[in-house]
């Protein structure tokens, strides 16, 4: 096997023993390092295929230290520790482990946990390739026109944004290694509009002078010398550098890439990406810039080339933005810069079979997104299968997944088919698949490695074609730690993983979502005005926290219209769910469902937010659990949260 795996492992009675193992599966073992430094040094003469780490080593550099140049030269390892706090996994997760084993460990999860991290990295190593011919075809594209920007109007920050994401996208001149506004930025607007600010509308944003412009400056990287600065770090930039801090202030921007470019007159000019959130910018970003750098540099040098008429002050274009909002990502409100990354992420994902694992709190659109991703992929005409994995029955799970014969059990009159033979040639989702039954867990662990069902009293094996989607507001890391979701599982459906930022990180798309909802209740009412919010009552909803997310204020809203007897929505007491006024002369009458809600939420507080099992809710309230479950869902219920 090219490559080899390497050990690195102070203990050498643990190598040795890893490496028999190792060897009798069939691998090939290139060395064994007992500390960073050993490691390191057998990492010149050959690339291992992939790294055994672990954390605590020999000498001052620890596992971690070394996991960070891995990712960096993109080498797949996995931690094999005997620490598995917190904090120690906290700091390993950063480095992007391909999986992660506390030792004492069986055999058979080491053999695997390598079987899975070779599968992802032979999956992500592709996609990397797709994407940059795809970057480098774009750019040779650039490097055709003349005028481009103002012939495909937008192109460019757009083929920028599939290298590195940005919130705010610039070139600027290095002049005695100080970099100074000379180009236009792109402020990213919606998911393919991008605003073009030249000095004047700089200046108009800003109040500033143009004069007062061009003397902001910032400190340039050298050639080759691209840097990154997230978090306190670009904080300490912003006050530093003029120029970054005046971006910082008028774009409420929080991180940087700067990548130095040699155009082809000899000039440098540096490209650098802002980001509204702090932590976007890591070295792979830098890698991918390094790989399409000799691209980047001729389509650069045609883009500044000086051309009469392509001067900062131009005005933008007419028609500079275009915008594809509410036909791919139909149905999907939003405009932050949260929201934008996710559109990416999914574009990209759509078009191939990829599973894709969607985190993220009750509320956040995961099940949206899953849609979405299924409608922009080729399986769009084929079935959309929703699993709700919380809600299946544990003795039927199986039958209900995988279908079964006549007469297979008591009960089971007919032939059934199953949702992964229904889904054949489409999407299963699999809903809250942090609930399925450690049981249920192993065959799905085994259609999503052969494609192939076997129904319950079945003989043969059947085949089907089959995109999986899985969604979890839980924490499958954790999971995973205390035994309730098979690590295999996990690394299998991790493949993708897309997460969705609660709604109160996000506070900017709340105006739009409840516009859209308000418009969404006019439709639905029939109603011959749009409904409006009092500049006061969408303060509160900007101020409030939004624990059940979208789907609380989609249910807001909704309560709102009902409870608001014209078409302007101004009761300040809305958000607190109190809707009699004193004094009011037309006290409210509240609805069953208000009542219902209220009902549940009392029942979940006397029994700890207890659902199943003796003395849990369901039980109280004499309902399957199941049941009680989708109307928590429906009615915008958050276990833990205010219950
Ligand atoms: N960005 C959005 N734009 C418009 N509607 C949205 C958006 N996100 C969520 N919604 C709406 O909010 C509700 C909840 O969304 P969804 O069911 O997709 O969330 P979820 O994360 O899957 O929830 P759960 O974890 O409880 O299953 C749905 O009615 C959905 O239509």
């Amino acid at each position: 096997m090219m490559g080899g795996i390497l050990i690195v492992e102070d203990e050498f009675a643990v190598a040795d023993q890893l490496k028999g193992v190792l060897e009798t599966a069939g691998y090939q073992v290139c060395g064994i390092a007992v500390s960073v430094a050993k490691a390191l040094s057998l990492m010149e003469s050959s690339r291992p295929q992939l790294v055994l780490l672990d954390i605590q080593l020999k000498g001052t550099a620890n596992g971690i230290t070394l996991a960070h140049q891995l990712h960096s030269k993109c080498i797949p390892f996995i931690y094999l520790s005997a620490n598995s706090s917190e904090s120690v996994l906290r700091e390993a997760k950063l480095t992007q482990p391909y999986g992660f084993l506390v030792k004492p460990f069986r055999e058979k999860d080491l053999l695997v946990a390598i079987d899975i991290a070779l599968f992802r990295h032979q999956k992500s190593t592709e996609y990397k390739t797709m994407e940059l011919n795809s970057v480098r075809k774009s750019l040779r594209d650039i490097n055709l026109l003349t005028e481009m920007d103002e012939r495909i109007p937008g192109s460019v920050p757009e083929i920028l944004q599939n290298i590195v994401p940005f919130d705010y996208f610039t070139c600027l001149k290095n002049e005695n290694k100080m970099l100074r506004i000379q180009y236009p930025g792109y402020l990213r607007t919606d998911f393919r509009e991008y605003q073009r600010l030249g000095f004047t509308e700089l200046s108009n944003i800003s109040g500033h002078q143009k004069g007062v412009l061009k003397e902001l400056s910032l400190e340039s990287p050298a050639l080759n010398n691209p840097f990154i600065r997230t978090m306190a770090d670009f904080d300490g930039l912003a006050r530093s550098s003029s120029l970054a801090g005046f971006y910082s202030r008028f774009f409420r921007l929080k991180s940087c890439l700067c990548y130095p470019l040699l155009m082809a007159d000899g000039d440098i000019q540096v490209m650098c990406f802002f980001s509204k959130t702090g932590n976007t910018y890591q070295q792979e970003h830098i890698q991918k810039l390094d790989v399409v750098r000799s691209h980047l540099e001729a389509a650069f040098s045609k883009l500044f080339a000086p051309v009469t008429g392509r001067q900062l002050t131009q005005k933008p274009q007419a028609g500079s933005a275009s915008s594809v909002s509410g036909s791919s990502f139909a149905g999907i409100v939003g405009r932050s810069s949260a929201v934008l990354m996710i559109f990416d992420l999914i574009r990209k994902v759509a078009q191939r079979d990829t599973s894709v694992l969607i985190l993220g709190e009750n509320g956040t659109g995961k099940e949206r997104i899953a849609k979405s991703i299924h409608s922009l992929s080729a399986r769009k005409d084929r079935p959309f299968i929703i699993v709700n994995c919380a809600s299946l029955p544990i003795d039927l799970i199986e039958s209900e997944l995988f279908g079964h014969e006549k007469g297979a059990f008591t009960g089971a009159a007919d032939t059934r088919t199953g949702k992964f033979e229904m889904a054949d040639g489409g999407t299963i989702f699999l809903d809250e698949i942090g609930e399925m039954p450690l049981s249920a867990q192993v065959k799905l662990l085994r259609v999503l490695q052969q494609r192939e069902i076997e129904r319950v009293g079945g003989r043969s094996l059947i085949r089907v074609d089959i995109r999986v989607i899985a969604a979890t507001n839980r924490n499958l890391e954790k999971e995973v730690a205390s035994g309730r979701f098979r690590m295999d599982l996990y690394y299998r459906l991790n493949v993708f993983p897309v997460t969705m930022p609660p709604l109160r990180d996000r506070k900017e798309d709340i105006p739009l979502l409840a516009e859209y909802f308000l418009k969404r209740q006019q439709e639905h009412a029939g109603g011959e005005y749009p409904y409006e919010i009092s500049r006061e009552v969408m303060s509160q909803l900007l101020s409030y926290d939004w624990p059940g997310n979208v789907r609380e204020l989609e249910n807001f809203i909704e309560r709102a219209v009902v409870m608001t007897s014209g078409y302007y929505i101004d009761n300040l007491s809305l958000l607190k769910g109190d809707f009699c006024e004193e004094g009011s002369d037309r006290r409210r009458i509240r609805t069953m469902e208000e009542n219902e809600r209220e009902h549940i939420i009392h029942v979940l507080r006397l029994c700890d937010s207890k659902i199943y099992g003796p003395g849990g809710a369901a039980e109280l309230l004499k309902i399957p659990p199941t049941t009680l479950a989708s109307k928590m869902k429906k009615l915008g219920i958050v276990k833990g949260i205010g219950v």
